[in-house]
């Protein structure tokens, strides 16, 4: 199976990196517009090959989209990350043409690819890909859940004091610094409810640190997150290309699901080879519905935006 990484930056060559060792596709091609700077990630990546024991092939390239053709799944990590002090959503002014450009290059020569979108702000360039393409919805896929949830996990896990893969949670709604909406009351440790180890002030501080978890990592980096994010959008593509049909929360088109339409927003999805195979619709409690409908206000605010790239 092959899988095409467009931007091969921290973030992008992370993923391929994951991809590789992992073992999850036979071929990855990593395309950057930077001269070499691919090439040299990819040479780089290949040769972990016989320390890390995987047979993935790695290549990169200049903004040749020959060589991605026939991908099964593309991913999409081209643009620029934040600084310190930005929002997410600060980002669309520049990342919304570059977004656009590459899948209609990839989709040129690779027509029956599913894409993933990682670039900011998320869920609106998830909105302008399928926009855009015209591609059905179970074809583009927005990387946002599958990160937030893990660091919901992870300060869950600090707070519990007990290891991250033992607990259970998910994060919905928007990829913002305020929309995100982390489901604390279906967060699990082993399947016995949090609320009974932790107290409601623990939860809200776990909480408020999973919704700016993107934020906390670039003040401390200088520069967005990368291991995280590479390995949340790996997790996602084995999903895809290993048919696993895993339940992740993923930004996707909605069309009446949590009482929204016309909108791409993260909400529980069952991934497997056909992409979004499922959308499911749980029942939410009153206030986290009005936190549903508020994030997704937000969201389709920001999408107004794209009306000049989208004309
Ligand atoms: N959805 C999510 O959960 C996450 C999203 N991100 C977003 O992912 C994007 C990438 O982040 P980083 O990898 O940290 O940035 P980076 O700056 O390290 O890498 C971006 C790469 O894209 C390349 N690029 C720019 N325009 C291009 C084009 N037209 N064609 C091909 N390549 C192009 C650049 O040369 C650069 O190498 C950012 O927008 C960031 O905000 C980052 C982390 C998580
Ligand atoms: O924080 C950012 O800007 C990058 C991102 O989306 C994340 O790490 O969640």
């Amino acid at each position: 199976m092959k899988v095409t990484i467009v931007g091969a930056g921290n973030v992008g060559a992370t993923c391929a990196d994951v991809i590789s060792y992992r073992g999850i596709a036979s071929e990855v091609v990593l395309l950057d517009i930077r001269e070499g700077f691919a090439e040299g990630k990819a040479m780089d990546i290949s040769q972990c090959a016989t320390n890390t024991g995987f047979n993935t092939k790695v290549s990169g390239v200049t903004n040749d989209y020959s060589k991605t053709a026939g991908s099964d799944v593309v991913v999409i990590t081209s643009g620029i990350p934040r600084k310190p002090g930005m929002t997410r959503e600060e980002l669309i002014g520049i990342n919304a043409g570059i977004v656009k450009s590459v899948a209609d290059n990839v989709l040129q020569h690779s027509p029956d690819a599913l894409i993933v979108v990682v670039s900011n702000p998320m869920d609106t360039m998830t909105y302008l890909t399928l926009k855009a393409t015209g591609l059905p919805k179970n074809r583009i896929i927005g990387m946002g859940g599958a990160l937030d949830s893990s660091r919901f996990k992870y300060y869950l896990s600090k707070a519990l004091d007990k290891p991250s893969n033992d607990v259970s949670a998910m994060v919905i709604g928007g990829h913002g610094d305020t929309t995100m909406i982390p489901l604390t009351r279906l967060a699990s440790y082993n399947g016995i409810p949090v609320s009974e180890f932790l107290s409601s002030e623990q939860l809200a501080k776990v909480a408020a640190d999973t919704m700016v978890g993107g934020a906390t990592l670039t003040g401390l980096l200088g520069t967005s997150a990368w291991y995280a994010p590479g390995a949340s959008v790996a997790y996602l593509v084995d999903s895809i290309l290993n048919d696993q049909k895993k339940m992740i929360a993923c930004s996707v088109f909605l069309e009446g699901e949590y009482g929204q339409s016309d909108i791409c927003i993260g909400v529980p999805c069952i991934i497997g080879k056909n992409g979004i195979e499922q959308i499911l619709d749980i029942n939410l409690d009153e206030n986290e519905k009005a936190l549903f409908a508020k994030s997704a206000d937000a969201v389709r605010n920001m999408n107004q935006d794209l009306k000049s790239v989208l004309a």
